[in-house]
């Protein structure tokens, strides 16, 4: 069934669908079910498995002959030229749509812009082929286990034996542009709301859809027209939050005061009543004073389990030119240098998202952690704690 609305600006294009999400979220179960009743379209897909042999083909091989392996490699970064050459060999003429599932380490940004044409690189995607559409499944069950900081399980799985998973889940979830919550049978329903509280917070723009053995209709995620790369980028919780957009923050100038969002979330009084979604909160911290780089990074050793996730820029004692990047989701905590800045930019701005956060303890302690009046200013010590990889 081609795109209700047709093709967006008469585009003949062939329409592609990235399916990201972490290793065992459901992806191959999902292209499995697209593919076993398509309607009336011609599907092709790629498989992108980071080990040699890619198992995920094998598993798609029986639902259609058109599926092209990319292994041994990661489709966002070692196998982006692959990806290039082979879309650029397939007869976009013999399909209607194209499925690519990413490895479950890919990271959604860089292989957008692969296929969006950014990189500059040739053969262009973009002459064929237009993203219509990037559905992250989520493994509902181990989410709720990569955020518990008494299982933290994902974070002990090394994804590519650099990043944890958590980060790779995060992003997934924040750059998309529908979610489909996945092995809903296989949690409580207390912890399914808690899940999908946190994931609104983290990504207030993508649609949301429940699933069992990610079982969707193939036009929910074929041909939609949904995607837009700015939209993307600017849709993550934290990026709203930071920009002051419509989350209900208060920022007028004040920078010396955290703020969050009481409009949406009825303050701190948390009563039997209250729903999980209540209890997620966003909270941002911004100063004009570095901080201490071992008080900040033994706070940051410290991972409360409460904050999902961390993210934002942060003036640091030593690094006084550089902006550093602070990156947390989950139990993983990563900071180091984002680009140059000049004196009178030097500022922290963070934003916290998690579960029944202490406000008021949460910015004492990031305080804390700030360099006193009456204390000398750390010099850069060769040994220090940043850039925390
Ligand atoms: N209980 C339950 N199991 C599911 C569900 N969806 C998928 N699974 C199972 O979870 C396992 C992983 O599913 P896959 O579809 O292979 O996951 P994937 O995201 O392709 O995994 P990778 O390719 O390793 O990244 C399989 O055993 C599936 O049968 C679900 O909704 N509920």
């Amino acid at each position: 069934m081609p795109h209700p609305e047709g093709n967006p600006m008469g585009d003949d294009r062939t329409p592609i669908t990235v399916v990201t999400g972490c290793l065992g979220a459901g992806k191959t179960t999902l292209i499995n079910h697209v593919l076993r009743d398509p309607g009336d379209r011609r599907v092709a897909v790629v498989v992108n498995d980071v080990g040699e042999m890619n198992v995920d083909t094998e598993l798609i091989q029986g639902e259609t002959d058109d599926v092209i392996d990319l292994s041994n490699g990661c489709i966002c970064c070692q196998l982006q030229d692959d990806l290039r050459s082979t879309l650029s060999r397939l007869d976009d003429r013999e399909f209607d749509s194209l499925l690519i599932e990413a490895s479950g380490v890919s990271e959604p940004i860089p292989l957008a812009r692969t296929l969006l044409g950014m990189d500059d690189e040739t053969p262009d995607p973009t002459e064929k082929y237009r993203l219509d559409t990037v559905v992250s499944v989520v493994d509902t069950v181990g989410f709720d286990n990569a955020f518990d900081a008494e299982t933290g399980q994902l974070s002990d799985q090394a994804a590519d034996g650099q990043r944890p998973l958590t980060d790779v889940l995060v992003e997934t979830v924040e750059f998309c542009d529908l979610l489909l919550l996945n092995k809903c049978d296989a949690v409580s329903d207390e912890s399914l709301d808690e899940v999908a509280a946190l994931v609104r917070e983290l990504q207030p723009n993508a649609d949301m859809i429940r699933t069992t053995y990610s079982e969707v209709p193939a036009d929910v995620i074929l041909d939609t027209g949904r995607f837009d790369f700015d939209d993307a980028r600017q849709s993550p919780g934290w990026k709203r939050a930071l920009a002051g957009g419509d989350d209900g923050h208060d920022r007028e100038g004040d920078h010396t005061h955290a703020d969050h969002d009481h409009d949406d979330h009825g303050g701190h009084a948390h009563d039997a009543g209250e729903s999980v979604a209540d209890r997620i909160e966003t909270v941002v911290y911004e100063r004009e004073r570095p901080f201490h780089p071992e008080r900040l990074n033994a706070w940051l050793d410290d991972w409360d389990g409460n904050l999902a996730r961390t993210k934002g820029i942060c003036w640091i004692a030593g690094w006084d030119d550089n902006a550093m990047g602070l990156n947390q989701a989950g139990p993983s905590v990563r900071c180091g240098p984002l680009g140059e800045w000049s004196p009178d930019e030097r500022e922290t701005r963070l934003v916290l998202i998690g579960t029944d956060i202490d406000e008021a303890g949460v910015t004492a302690e990031l305080d804390r952690c700030l360099v006193e009046d009456e204390e000398r200013e750390p010099a850069l010590a060769e040994n220090g704690p940043f850039p925390r990889r």
